[in-house]
């Protein structure tokens, strides 16, 4: 007999992968040895949508794979030691990237440019050339920079299609479900959020007044479910002192981005989900990437939504959001330009 929660466990399991109908996709994951790296692969072990999965790290993917392969779901998993990268990109219709360094306390994200930036471009340049048509799904921070800086190291080897490079923003909106939800005592699964801009501080934009449960929110309350939707991430930082970031959360996030995007090029229609990708939408003020809303079909990248209405306290978000935004993405595009 399930007790009501038990049943609700369940329920939000059966919303991660809510799709049984496979077709075969070859799924990578780089960084796969790390804090992300390993609960992500085995999420994506479980993902009825995945039949192989290629676990690369510069160190312990090996093991992983192994580890990971003795799950009793049909996907096959192989894993490949660092100077295998070319063989883990054989044939990937998908790539997941969390690797790179974490924050410590007192870090933002962009101060992980430095270290990041270059491991980025450089797994960015072995795609274009061993799977130039993967779909790329970056984790790695700043996001905002390193979209870019895959974009432009794909654009540089002239294998650039902006359908299928995206920035992993899910980890705001699964936030913003469950804090909002928190407040309006209903289930997060009741109170999805839009969250549109960027993927740190500022420029993570929620759009509560589009939300049943959201929009009812005002005052200090707002003020500070705001600011715990934009720095939940420091939360994490902090909690950890030290021993890193969000690791299990963004694996729950990034295994539920993975099987939107494998149910759009499943065929499914409708799959629209908030995501950092070339955006036409601030394109007039020269910011070429922006999360907002997109359709996920068979070529990644569907369609582009408007942000719709927005309320005075979001347009006021937005002016902190865009210079930010515009500096993080123009960094790294001149990080390519100088490589
Ligand atoms: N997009 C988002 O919402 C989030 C992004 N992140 C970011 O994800 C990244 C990874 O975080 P963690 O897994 O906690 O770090 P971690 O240090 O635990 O793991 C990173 C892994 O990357 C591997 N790695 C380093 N260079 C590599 C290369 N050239 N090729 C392949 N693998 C390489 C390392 O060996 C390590 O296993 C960080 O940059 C972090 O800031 C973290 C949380 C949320
Ligand atoms: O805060 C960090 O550095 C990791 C991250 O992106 C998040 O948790 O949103």
């Amino acid at each position: 007999m399930f007790t009501r929660s038990a049943v609700r466990a369940l329920t939000s399991q059966s919303r991660l992968f809510s799709t049984t109908v496979a077709r075969q996709t070859k799924v990578a994951v780089l960084g796969a040895g790390g804090g992300i790296g390993q609960p992500l692969s085995l999420l994506l072990k479980s993902d009825p949508l995945v039949t192989s999965l290629s676990l690369y790290d510069i160190r312990g993917a090996p093991g992983v794979a192994a580890d990971v392969s003795h799950v009793d779901s049909a996907s096959e998993v192989t894993g490949y030691a660092a100077d295998k990268l070319d063989e883990a990109l054989e044939g990937v219709q998908v790539v997941v990237i969390p690797a790179g360094v974490p924050r410590k306390p007192g870090m933002t994200r962009d101060d992980l440019f430095n270290t990041n930036a270059s491991i980025v471009r450089d797994l960015a340049s072995a795609i274009g050339r061993v799977s130039p048509t993967a779909h790329i799904l970056v984790i790695s921070n700043p996001v905002n920079s390193t979209v870019p800086i895959v974009a432009s190291t794909l654009a540089k080897a002239g294998v650039y299609n902006p359908s299928r490079v995206f920035g992993v923003t899910t980890l705001d909106v699964v936030r913003a479900a469950r804090f909002t939800a928190g407040i309006a005592g209903v289930h997060p699964n009741d109170a999805s959020i839009t969250v549109v801009g960027g993927h740190s501080g500022a420029t993570i934009v929620p759009l509560l007044s589009q939300s049943k449960y959201g929009q009812g929110i005002k005052g200090e309350v707002y003020d500070k479910l705001v600011h715990r939707i934009q720095f939940g991430g420091d939360e994490v930082v902090k909690a950890k002192d030290g021993a890193g970031s969000a690791t299990l959360s963004m694996a729950y996030a990034g295994a539920k981005f993975t099987h939107a995007l494998l149910r759009g090029l499943n065929g499914e229609k409708g799959v629209i989900t908030p995501t950092f990708v070339q955006s036409p939408l601030y394109k007039d003020q020269g910011i070429d990437f922006f999360s907002s809303n997109v359709e996920l079909g068979v070529n990644g990248v569907e369609k582009i939504y408007p942000l719709g209405p927005l309320s005075a306290e979001e347009e006021k978000l937005m002016e902190a959001c865009l210079p930010e935004l515009k500096k993080n993405i123009e960094k790294g595009k001149a990080f390519v330009e100088s490589s």
